[in-house]
């Protein structure tokens, strides 16, 4: 049974009614090969600006729209159709219908062009038309929507000479194939046409099967005027109910319908060439046309009355024309001059058509509850009015009903289809909902897979986190140990150039202590020389002296005693001038043993510092050494780069993961927030949806077996029902297998999903891993690479500390060498200089003996000197003590002061001589040497 417009959604509707004109499209189609070969011009001119069609008679429009020949069905389809799809799923009822002269392309329009057995889908064939495109649209945008709970119902019905149809049924082929019953909504909102399959569909094949069977059953019929014309109209419905789970734990179904019309093609009998059985049909198919342009032409005209009733065709359109159907008429051409005529009366008709005002509304969402509440309560009335039908009493018929009765017989058999009908339709809606049931069961059971899988990527995401954690940690204790050893190796580094420096300063000191050991060793030398040249000076002045003594003593003989005492007094000066030589030599020595003591100080303090550094540097370098490790700063550097790669790579892999866990997260998310919300509120309400559909169940099973035991007693009627039922049954058990077999594929295309990410989360887990271990393996080998430099730098730094010992070693014995070298030097200047000293010495005492033994002489022979100057010259002599001071020698002088001048004058500069080269001024230390320049050493 199928009612327009829906009982269901009928019953509940939106106040909201605004009135629309229904649109109305032309389409002029190609010149067809009959119409060229007549050499048929074109009589039609479509105007796109002004959606308009011109005419030699006349211009009509402006229409929705106007297509001209090159226009494709997408066009079509997007412009009239794909708009009234998205109002279908909003609730509203909706209808497209094609109209025009046959053969102008109604059928091409809303079913396709003839597909080839290749073309697998409507997508590959651009002349697929509005019905299959409509129903891929319904499925497409369900899914976009998300909508998990739905049911789709597909009837396909046509009129064939003023007789119904059902083109889905199984007996539908032949002349005796069942004739539909269309009869009056007892609600008045409606036709109903009854027995009429309402084929659930679960997927677009389904839907496809169906249309074909439907197109291939449709009546079809060879004119003259077109090869397949279609001899009747027909009506595809496809019907949509939704369910929405409301937050309240309500369950509210709403439902739409989209009519689509294929109008059989108005044609002129005589023109057609139609005769006996073709007229006739010719004629029916004109007259419901009629009937439809009476209707428009009533629409438009706000006529009294308008003539639905008078043609089933207007009949099942009521609702699209003037009612609450959102409405399009596709008026189709043949541009050929041949057919103005029938192209003008179209336009007419289309133009009219365009006038009719609907007030499209919205179906309501009715709750589970409140439908089944009016299909019992109809079915109440319905077995409470056959009830009294039968029995006739009219007790308790409802006085409407029983006059209704009285005067109509017909009416009993209206009431039995009716209740037939409204216990069809609460089939079908149990069925909706057991489908939709099980929909929401399979939702369920895999939510609660994806729930386990997602709970599983969680743990496994978390337990990647920590590894990601632990690794990160590993790596800031490694970056912080590394840092702080570069900033010991910094320290250490730092002291190390320190101690550097302080060795360039030794090396220094070293230096200006070797150039002082030179600048000694010079002065010694020329010490050595001076004294050298004060011996032979000395030497030479004895020399001097003692030939001077023989002169004297040959030239001067009388004045021998004179000269004696002369002599004695030089002699005390020459005494005087040696010891005061001998001081300063011991003077000089002591200077130069102090210097030598001095330099020893120095050297060995300068050879302990040198000790010290090197200890110092030993020290340091041996304590730094286990520091030395990979402390360089290029170590670090790389180190630190590396450690930064390492943290990018690990920061990516963390990014991979994260973004992984974005993409899976919010999915699942959303698909668990919604299955849970479902799942709670199906929770607290299915347990009394449950009860209460067993309860009404249980009720309409009584009902029915009531309604059995009636229809038991009208006889023929039972084992027609009972036939039906096991049909039914049948045909149930099938569509229960079809849709199980649908949703068992549907479950393993999720599964296959569902497998799908699960291997591409798996493979990048792998390909994470593998990442972490060669970035493990990079930095291992870095650590290596790091270790065996750190060994190669300690030793380095071992050997260059060896080699600093070993220079320190060498230094220390050259010092030690020079040293010995420098003490042997002073040694030996020591012992010539006493030498000198002590040959000076004999030299002089030699002088002063010859000296004295000639005075002696001069004594005893010439002027006999009195006896107690003897010891005083004598002491003088040997040196036993000094002389008296106030003796002899004073009175001698004063005695002969002018000629002892003049004798005197030789031994003067001898004495001045001998005091110049002997003064302290001339013996000074290697150090006051050292500044001495060349030309103050005396020659
Ligand atoms: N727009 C078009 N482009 C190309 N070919 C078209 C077009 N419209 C119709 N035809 C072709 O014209 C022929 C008749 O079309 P169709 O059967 O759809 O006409 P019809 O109006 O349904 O006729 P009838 O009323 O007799 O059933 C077909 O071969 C169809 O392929």
């Amino acid at each position: 049974m199928m009612i327009i417009p829906s009982k269901m959604s009928s019953s509940k509707r939106s106040t909201e009614e605004i009135p629309t004109n229904i649109r109305v499209a032309v389409r002029v189609r190609p010149l067809n090969r009959a119409e060229q070969a007549e050499k048929s011009v074109s009589a039609v001119k479509v105007d796109r600006q002004k959606n308009s069609i011109f005419t030699k008679m006349k211009t009509f429009g402006p229409f929705s729209k106007v297509y001209d020949t090159d226009a494709t069905q997408q066009m079509v389809y997007e412009d009239l159709v794909a708009g009234q799809v998205k109002k279908v799923i909003a609730g509203f009822n909706c209808t497209v219908f094609a109209y025009g002269q046959t053969g102008t392309g109604k059928t091409f329009t809303m079913e396709g062009g003839q597909q080839s057995e290749e073309t697998k889908s409507w997508r590959d064939d651009p002349t697929t038309g509005i019905i299959p495109r409509a129903v891929e649209d319904i499925f497409e945008q369900l899914d976009q929507m998300g909508c998990e709970e739905y049911s789709l119902r597909v009837s396909y019905i046509e009129l064939y000479n003023e007789e119904l149809y059902d083109l889905l049924a199984a007996n539908s082929v032949g002349e005796d194939r069942e004739r539909l019953k269309i009869f009056e909504d007892p609600t008045k909102k409606g036709v109903i046409v009854s027995g009429v399959e309402e084929v659930p569909v679960r997927n677009r094949a389904d839907v496809y099967k169906l249309l074909k069977l439907g197109a291939e059953k449709r009546r079809t019929a060879t004119t003259l005027m077109n090869i397949n014309s279609s001899r009747s109209h027909s009506l595809f419905m496809v019907s949509v109910v939704i369910r929405e789970n409301t937050a309240t734990g309500d369950e509210l179904v709403k439902q739409g319908k989209l009519n689509l019309v294929d109008l059989a093609g108005s044609e002129n009998v005589s023109r057609s060439g139609a005769e006996g059985k073709r007229a006739k049909e010719a004629g029916n198919i004109n007259q419901s046309l009629l009937t439809l342009g009476r209707v428009i032409r009533a629409l438009t005209t706000s006529g009294p009355h308008v003539p639905y009733r008078e043609s089933k065709l207007t009949r099942l359109l009521q609702d699209s024309l003037g009612g609450s159907t959102i409405t399009s008429l596709i008026a189709t051409l043949s541009p050929a001059s041949s057919n103005i005529e029938e192209s003008v009366s179209t336009l007419e008709y289309a133009i009219r058509a365009a006038n009719i005002k609907n007030r499209p509304v919205c179906n309501t969402k009715v709750s589970r509850k409140a439908i089944l509440k009016t299909f019992s309560d109809e079915i109440e009335k319905l077995r409470r009015d056959l009830r009294a039908a039968r029995e006739k009493t009219g007790v308790h018929l409802s006085e409407e009903s029983h006059e209704e009765l009285l005067r109509n017989t017909e009416r009993m058999q209206e009431l039995e289809e009716q209740l037939d009908a409204t216990v069809d339709q609460l089939r079908r809606f149990t069925e909706d909902l057991v489908y939709m049931d099980e929909q929401y069961r399979l939702l369920y059971e895999r939510k609660e897979r994806l729930e386990d899988k997602l709970a599983q990527r969680i743990r496994q995401i978390a337990e990647k986190e920590k590894e990601l954690d632990d690794k990160q940690k590993e790596l800031d204790i490694h970056k912080s140990a590394l840092q702080e050893m570069h900033s010991s190796a910094l320290i250490t580094f730092s002291q190390l150039k320190e101690m550097r420096d302080s060795a360039d300063n030794m090396s220094v000191d070293l230096a200006l202590f070797w150039d002082k050991v030179d600048q000694m060793d010079l002065v010694a030398f020329r010490n050595k020389s001076a004294a050298n040249t004060v011996s032979e000076k000395v030497a030479i002045a004895l020399d001097d002296i003692s030939k001077t003594s023989q002169n004297m003593e040959a030239s001067s003989k009388p004045f021998m005693v004179t000269e004696v005492a002369e002599n004695t007094q030089c002699t005390t000066s020459l005494r005087s001038t040696f010891t005061s030589i001998q001081n300063n030599i011991a003077a000089f020595s002591k200077n130069v043993q102090h210097n030598v003591e001095e330099d020893s100080r120095i050297y060995s303090d300068f050879f302990g510092d040198c000790l010290g550094a090197e200890t110092q540097i030993c020290t340091m370098l041996n304590t730094n050494m286990d520091n030395f490790k990979g402390l360089f700063s290029q170590f670090m550097v790389d180190v630190i780069a590396v450690t930064e790669d390492l943290k990018d790579r690990i920061n990516r892999v963390k990014a991979e993961m994260n973004n992984l866990q974005m993409e899976l997260s919010p999915l699942l998310e959303e698909r668990r927030a919604a299955i849970e919300l479902q799942a709670k509120q199906r929770k607290e309400t299915r347990d009394s949806y449950v009860k209460a559909q067993v309860l009404r169940i249980q009720q309409l099973q009584v009902l029915v077996s009531q309604l059995a035991q009636g229809l038991t007693s009208v006889g023929a009627s039972t084992a027609d029902f009972d036939e039906r039922g096991e049909v039914l049954d049948a045909q149930l058990r099938d569509d229960g297998a079809a849709a199980l077999e649908a949703l068992e594929a549907v479950a393993t295309s999720h599964d296959d999903v569902v497998s799908e990410v699960v291997d591409g989360v798996d493979d990048i887990s792998e390909k994470a891993a593998g990442r972490w271990a060669s970035l493990i393996k990079e930095a291992t080998d870095v650590a290596e690479n790091v270790v065996a430099m750190g060994g190669r730098t300690l030793d380095e730094a071992k050997k260059t500390c060896e080699d600093v010992s070993t220079m320190l070693a060498s230094c220390d014995e050259q010092v030690v060498a020079r040293n010995a070298a420098l003490l042997d030097r002073m040694a030996s200047l020591e012992g010539i200089i006493s030498s000198s000293t002590s040959s000076i010495s004999s030299v002089i005492s030699g002088a002063k003996n010859t000296m004295i033994s000639r005075k002696w002489e001069d004594v005893d022979i010439n002027q006999g000197v009195p006896p107690r100057n003897i010891p005083a010259i004598l002491g003088a002599s040997d040196m036993v003590g000094p002389p008296e001071p106030n003796d002899l020698l004073f009175e001698e002088k004063d005695q002969r002061s002018e000629k002892r001048v003049s004798n005197y004058a030789p031994r003067e500069s001898l004495l001045d001589m001998s005091n110049k080269l002997l003064s302290p001024a001339t013996i000074r230390t290697h150090r006051e040497f050292a500044t001495i320049e060349e030309e103050n050493i005396p020659q």
